[in-house]
């Protein structure tokens, strides 16, 4: 799969330690930014992962800032992209089957690495669970997004 990555100085480890994770398991993955650990404001990172997902350029994006909270907050502005902040694997599955997300964010300073990991993997691998009820939801979703245009 092709994947986009990005974080701001709170999260620099984590992003290296997941790529290394997902090119080791065969997935393409472009790298947002950023690359230290000076302090950098993380919606400038956010905004490049989010577009190439909207752009189609990459299948899904994984974001992460301190708490994945900011991140997160800045990928759901971008039209089309839903973005779940997950903590555990049981948010990462619900929100592949009832949101469909196309990003996933994370925190570096509120979750361990190998739940991060656990949490990745899963969000990869689960498919939207194609329910009809979860169909309307999205759509009024989609709706929102352009009434507020
Ligand atoms: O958006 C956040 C908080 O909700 C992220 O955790 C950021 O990484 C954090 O705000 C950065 O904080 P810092 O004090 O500038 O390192």
């Amino acid at each position: 799969m092709k994947i986009a990555i990005a974080c701001d100085h709170g999260a620099v480890d984590y992003k290296l330690d997941l790529i290394s994770m997902l090119v080791e398991q065969g997935h393409e993955v472009i790298d947002c930014g950023c690359d230290g650990e000076a302090s950098v404001d993380y919606p400038d990172y956010a905004y490049q992962c989010a577009k190439l997902v909207q752009q189609g350029e990459v299948e899904k994006g994984i974001v992460m800032c301190g708490t994945g909270i900011g991140m997160s907050i800045c990928a759901n502005k971008v039209k089309g992209i839903r973005c779940g902040l997950c903590f555990d694997t049981t948010m990462a599955r619900l929100t592949r089957e009832h949101n469909d997300a196309n990003m996933l964010a994370v925190g570096q300073r509120t979750t361990g690495i190998e739940v991060v990991k656990d949490i990745v993997n899963t969000f990869l691998t689960t498919p939207f669970s194609d329910g009809e009820r979860h169909i309307k939801r999205i759509e009024k979703i989609a709706a929102i997004e352009e009434m507020e245009e």
